[in-house]
Formats: structure tokens, C-alpha cells, sequence
């Protein structure tokens, strides 16, 4: 019986580093990624977790190293002009219109996409129906970051980039982020989550990236040496 040979991964960060002002950020990183997957990025502040993902989005480009995605560099402009459809993007920048309702936030996007019917069933369920008509500056931090979930939702893309998606969300929000990862998955979506917050995501790989900067001793560690 021929052997079957594995199909390859949706998403190769093959040997990648990334400089920034001139020095290392991230070095030689390898990850293999394939639908239906996840991988949480931690590490301490400033060792490259958002850099790494801005480089998944393409914002950055590797300086050595490549970036395939179904085996053809994502830095390659007819590549990168169907790589980015395929993105999106959550970060502590919410890109919420104050002015516009809540309901409005999320079908101006769905609406761009090209979409729609999705939008108050994704606030439905990030527990924000009742304020769909509710200009969003009444929004409190972790109903922002509801919204911004919503967002994701209503425009269903297969790749999800998450910075942070946590922070100001309370244990009932962790849970629905939990949730709509698990229900992402299923549907062979794949899922970048760079965080400090624990998330329970079943069998995500993991990555933790070096700290760039030996902490310098502090006070406190001083009068502790003593
Ligand atoms: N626009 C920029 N230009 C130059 N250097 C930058 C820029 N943004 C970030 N850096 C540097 O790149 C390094 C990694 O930053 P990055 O934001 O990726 O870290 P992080 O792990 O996401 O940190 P945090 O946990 O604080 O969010 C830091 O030393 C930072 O100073």
C-alpha cells in the first residue's frame, strides 16, 4: 500500500527572523501550521509576540527566512493580495466608530466584506444584542473588546490574528473567546493568539518567545540579595 504523505501546513514560518530600529526582534522561528489549528504566543513584554503577528498579517517583513502560505511566500504581491482576504486582525487598536451604534460597527465591516446577516447574531452571542442601537462610545472596555469579537465573527475570515484578545474581558467574556476559538477551529479555521492571560484553547501549540532584555536588578532585588 503506497504511504500517504501528509498534506502540508496551511501556513509555514519557515526559519524566520525579524529586525526592528536595527536590532533582533524575533530569530529563526519555525512553526507549521495547519487548518483547524492554533498556536498561543507569551513571552515577556517586548519580546516580539506583536511583531511576530504583524508579520503573520504581513505588516512586517521577515529579514531573513519566509513566510508560505499553501507553499508561496506571503510577501509576493499576487500572494499577498489573497493571503490578506484571508486575515483578521484583533488588537488593544479597536478601530471602533464612537459615533456609530454598535450594531452599525459591526455591519459597516460585514457590509465591506461584501456580506451580511451575520452582525446580531454575533452580538447576540458576545452578550451585546440589548445595545445593538446604542452609540458605541457608551461602551464600557470589555464591551469594546465584545465588539471587536463580534467583528470577527460577522466577517468570518479562516485566518484569525489575535493580540491580546482577553485583556478587559471579564471570566464570562474569556469563556465566549474560548468558545468561538474552539467553534473557529472546527470549521478548519486557524488561530494566532499572542497573550499574558491564561486561555484554555485544547491542543494549541505553543510558543514562547525569549526575553530580549535581562531585567535589570531592582531595588527590591537588591535589599533581598542582602
Ligand atoms: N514600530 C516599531 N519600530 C521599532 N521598534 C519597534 C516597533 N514596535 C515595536 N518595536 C520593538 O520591537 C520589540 C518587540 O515589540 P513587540 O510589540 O512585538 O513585543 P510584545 O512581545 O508584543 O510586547 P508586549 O507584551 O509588551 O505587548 C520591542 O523591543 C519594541 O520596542
Amino acid at each position: 500500500m503506497p504511504l500517504l504523505k501528509p498534506p502540508p501546513p496551511r501556513i509555514l514560518v519557515n526559519n524566520v527572523s525579524c529586525m526592528r530600529n536595527g536590532q533582533t526582534v524575533l530569530r529563526n522561528i519555525n512553526v507549521s501550521v495547519h487548518d483547524g489549528s492554533s498556536l498561543v504566543l507569551t513571552g515577556a513584554n517586548g519580546s516580539g509576540k506583536t511583531t511576530f503577528l504583524r508579520m503573520l498579517a504581513g505588516f512586517s517583513r521577515p529579514s531573513a527566512g519566509e513566510i508560505l502560505w499553501n507553499g508561496h511566500d506571503i510577501t509576493s504581491p499576487g500572494v499577498f493580495q489573497q493571503y490578506k482576504l484571508q486575515l483578521n486582525w484583533l488588537s488593544m487598536k479597536d478601530a471602533i466608530k464612537e459615533k456609530l451604534t454598535v450594531l452599525d460597527n459591526v455591519q459597516w465591516f460585514e457590509v465591506l466584506e461584501g456580506k451580511c446577516g451575520k452582525s446580531m447574531d454575533a452580538l447576540e452571542l458576545m452578550g451585546l444584542g440589548r445595545l445593538a442601537n446604542e452609540k458605541a462610545r457608551m461602551l464600557s472596555m470589555g464591551q469594546r473588546k465584545r465588539l471587536q469579537l463580534a467583528r470577527l465573527l460577522a466577517i468570518d475570515r479562516p485566518i484569525w490574528l489575535l493580540d491580546e484578545p482577553s485583556v478587559a474581558l471579564d471570566a464570562e467574556g474569556v469563556r465566549m473567546l474560548e468558545y468561538i476559538i474552539a467553534e473557529h477551529r472546527k470549521k478548519g479555521g486557524i488561530v494566532f493568539v499572542a497573550t499574558h492571560l491564561p486561555i484554555e484553547i485544547e491542543d494549541a501549540m505553543s510558543l514562547r518567545l525569549p526575553a530580549r532584555f535581562p531585567r535589570r536588578k531592582t531595588l527590591v532585588d537588591m535589599v533581598h540579595s542582602v
